[in-house]
Parts: structure tokens; sequence; C-alpha cells
């Protein structure tokens, strides 16, 4: 693979090309913006997400979206979730023909309840095994600093993942691959949910009993979520699963814990909102697509119901807290 388009020049689309860059190959970054790609062109610097950040000559940046896809053996697509159908749309005559499609976000659209590989798919008119998906404890800013980091490549095609391993490995970047799509997909949207209510319980001022509580037993419901749906559950123990859950909802970097704080600190949705300055907590609207892909599926789900309940209904975190532990007892693996 010789060169890549990475749509979206945000946290993640900009830190990503970058570790594409670093690995030799080229890299062109679509930015919705054409200031912000005029400003990567001359500076090198994309200060609106990744200030002080320097980006490698082998980087370029271009607001044509067309332009960034000629010629590229990858596709990178690194848009929220929820734009992701509309964006794709917009660029689905552009594609290169046989292109390996990535994924990087991590969320359930709402309204189809769909994957976002399934939105993929369905939009480019593409086959299963042309669409890959990158999901792992992937700090933006960590990455861009080029803090050691793993992450896993998921395609059902391993050959294909294969050729998109070699695309980004690099002296601090180390993927995997796995053929278990939904597994990945699933365990990178439920994450973000999870963080939230860790960050809930944070902004209560409850410690890390709390959090390893929310964590473990939000494993469970994704596990659960995921066994439903086909996913191989030993996923869920692996960089794509645990892995991700841990460093996002431990994590000060993250949008999606960092927004479940405010509202635990007594923050409106409105406050959280304002206060992410325009990026987004994934989780915010994944929380109600995944409640619901649960009930369609029989899945019991409780502390994503939760903050779906906090987000959109308005209840109370405190509520939510003593909900949660007056539930009906249980065993453990029920
Ligand atoms: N930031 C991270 O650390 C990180 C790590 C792994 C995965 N992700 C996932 O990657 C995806 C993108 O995240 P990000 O951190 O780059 O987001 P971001 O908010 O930092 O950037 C989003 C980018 O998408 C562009 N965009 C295009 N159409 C848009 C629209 N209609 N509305 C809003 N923005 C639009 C924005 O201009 C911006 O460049 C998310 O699904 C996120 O969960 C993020
Ligand atoms: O900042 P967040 O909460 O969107 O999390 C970022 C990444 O998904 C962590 O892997």
């Amino acid at each position: 693979m010789d060169r890549v388009a990475v749509l979206g020049a945000g946290s993640w689309g900009t830190a990503f090309a970058k570790v594409v860059a670093d690995s030799g190959t080229d890299v062109v970054l679509w930015a919705r913006r054409a200031e912000v790609a005029d400003a990567i062109s001359t500076s090198r610097v994309n200060a609106d997400y990744l200030p002080g950040v320097t980006l490698p000559a082998n980087l370029s940046a271009t607001a044509d979206a067309a332009k960034a896809l000629d010629g590229a053996q990858a596709v990178v697509l690194a848009v929220p979730s929820q734009t992701l159908r509309a964006n794709l749309t917009g660029w689905r005559t552009s594609l290169p023909e046989g292109a390996t499609l990535v994924s990087l976000a991590k969320g359930v659209e709402l309204g189809t309840l769909k994957r976002m590989s399934e939105v993929i798919r369905e939009v480019a008119g593409v086959p299963e095994d042309q669409v890959a998906v990158v999901s792992g404890p992937n700090l933006a800013k960590e990455i861009a600093a080029e803090q050691p980091t793993a992450t896993v490549i998921a395609c059902t095609d391993h050959d294909r993942a294969v050729d998109l391993q070699h695309a980004c490995s690099n002296s601090y970047f180390r993927p995997y691959t796995n053929v278990d799509v939904v597994g990945c997909e699933l365990g990178g949207a439920c994450k973000n949910v999870i963080a939230l209510a860790c960050g809930m319980a944070a902004g209560l001022g409850f410690g890390d009993n709390t959090m390893a509580s929310i964590i473990t037993r939000g494993l469970a419901e994704t596990a659960r979520l995921g066994a439903a749906l086909g996913a191989d559950p030993l996923t869920f123990a692996g960089l794509a699963g645990l892995g991700d859950l841990v460093a996002t909802c431990a994590s000060p970097l993250s949008r999606n814990r960092s927004f479940g704080e405010r509202l635990g600190r007594g923050d409106t949705l409105a406050q959280a909102q304002e206060a992410a300055h325009g990026q987004v907590a994934e989780g915010v609207k994944s929380c109600s697509s995944i409640r619901e892909l649960a009930a369609r599926v029989g899945v019991d789900m409780p502390i994503t119901d939760g903050v779906h309940q906090v987000c959109h209904e308005g209840l109370d975190p405190r509520v939510l807290t003593a909900a949660l532990l007056g539930r009906e007892r249980k065993a453990e693996r029920q």
C-alpha cells in the first residue's frame, strides 16, 4: 500500500493520518474546513485538534474529498458515527474501485441501529470483506505524542487486514489483526457509554471501587450484547474490548468520561455539550441506539439503559446509582 486517504481531520483522523505517514505510506487528509487544510499545508499543524504536534512531510491536506480519494488504496473514515452515512453518500462516486474502506468511528447509528461497517457496506455498495475497522485503546493525543500503543484492525478478509496492518505499524503504534468485526465494533461503541457512567461516578465523588465495578459490569453487558449478535466472546477480553474500556473509563483525555463527569457534577446535557467545544462524545447518542439494539435482541444492559435515562430523560445520576444498586440480586454470570 503506498497511498491512503483519511477523511476527517479531527483529533483521531489527524493522529491516525500521522500514524500512517510515520509508517512510510503517503497520506492525504481531508478536512471539512478549507482553513484547516490550508493551515496543515502551510504550518504542518492542526492547531484546532492537535496543537503542538508537527505532522510529517508525507502527509498532505485538502478540503477537496475527490482529490484526497484519487488513487487511494485505503480510505479511512474518521468522522463522527452519526454523520458517517451523510458524509459517505457525498463521497460515494469518488471512492476508488477495490479500496479498503476503514472505519475509525465508534458508535451505532440512531434509527437503523447499524454498526459503522454495516453503514459503509450499504452506502458504498461493497462486500463485507472490503470493510475494515480500527478499534482499541487509542486516545488520539497520546498517539500523536508517539506514546506506545496497540490496537486492532478487524476485517473478515484476513489478508486485507494484514495489508492495512503493514501500512500503519511503526515504532509507537502496534496493530493486531482480528476477523471479528462485530465484536471489535461493539466493544468500541459500548465502551463510550460505560465511560459516561464512570465519568458520572467520578462527578459524584466516587472512587476506584466504583470505577472498577462499572468497568467490569459494563464489560459483562457489552459481552452479553456481543454474544447475542454473533461476536466472539474472547474479543471482549482483548484490546478492542477491555483494553479500550479501561483506557477510556480511566483517562481524563476521554471526551466521554469528561462529559459524564460534568453530568455527575450536576451540569445539564446542554452545559456538558457546550463544554465539549464541538468535539464528539459518541456515547451520548449511542447509548440510545445500543439500548434499542439490546432490547431488539432481548439483552439486559442496565448501565447503558441508565446512561440513556440520565442523558435523555432527565434522570439524576444519584437516582441512577440507587437504582443500579437496588436491582434484583443475581449470580455474577447470569
Ligand atoms: N479522539 C480519539 O481519541 C478517538 C480515538 C479512537 C476513535 N475515535 C472515534 O473516531 C471518530 C472521530 O472522532 P474524532 O475524535 O476525530 O472527532 P472530532 O470531533 O475530533 O472530529 C470530527 C471530525 O469530523 C468532521 N466532520 C465531518 N462531518 C461532520 C459533521 N457533520 N459533524 C461534525 N463533524 C464532522 C469534523 O470537521 C472533524 O474534523 C469518533 O467516532 C470517535 O469515537 C476517536
Ligand atoms: O475521547 P473518547 O471518549 O471519544 O475516547 C477516545 C478513544 O475512543 C479511546 O480509545
